[in-house]
């Protein structure tokens, strides 16, 4: 089975995350191809996909939305996990709770267009560059914090349970 591992990103930390999953699943012996959406037209020649896109006020990026919209007939009957990448885990309690069920709004949105074995939110690069001063201020006063938050530990066990349902797949082809 041929895997597209595609995602849309402002700042980059949606390019690591999706490039480390390219990674575990080629380390598990897939057949991956990891790609920016704006590099993808066509997508026939695969058979599953793993599609993520940075969170911007609640929704992901225009980018991987049109993505999704654009291939909805070609992903059909096809096994996709979705992932969105925000920032909960810059944020205390209990805004950080807050924000993880903004999860539920962000994946809705998605279902239009595609049916998900999973979706994933994980938490991203955050920085006060990307927000400009005030939204950093008003972050920052939130009690947010800048970093890197991507927790590569979750993110490998995800991509674990990726290729084990992709190894179940490809067992019952046989
Ligand atoms: C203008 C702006 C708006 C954002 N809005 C949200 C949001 O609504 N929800 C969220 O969880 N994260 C939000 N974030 C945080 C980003 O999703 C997070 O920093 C992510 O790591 C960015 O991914 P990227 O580096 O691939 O662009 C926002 C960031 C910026 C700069």
């Amino acid at each position: 089975m041929k895997v597209l591992v595609v995602y849309a990103t402002a700042e980059g930390s949606t390019a690591g995350i999706a490039d480390w999953i390219a990674g575990a699943l080629l380390a598990r012996g897939h057949d991956v191809v990891v790609r920016s959406v704006d590099e993808v037209r066509d997508v026939s020649g695969y058979d599953a996909f793993v599609i993520g896109s940075a969170v911007h006020d609640q929704a992901w990026l225009p980018a991987g939305r049109e993505f999704l919209t654009r291939q909805r007939r070609a992903l059909r009957g096809k096994p996709v996990w979705l992932f969105s990448v925000g920032l909960p885990g810059a944020l205390r309690d209990p805004l950080r709770r807050v924000a993880a069920w903004g999860e539920a709004d962000v994946l809705v949105a998605l279902l239009n267009d595609v049916d998900p074995v999973e979706h994933r939110l994980f938490t991203g690069v955050v920085t006060a560059e990307a927000f400009g001063w005030f939204g950093a201020l008003v972050f920052r006063l939130l009690g947010g914090r800048f970093g890197d938050f991507r927790d590569w530990a979750e993110i490998e066990r995800w991509s674990a349970s990726i290729s084990d349902v992709l190894a179940g797949i490809e067992a019952a082809r046989r």
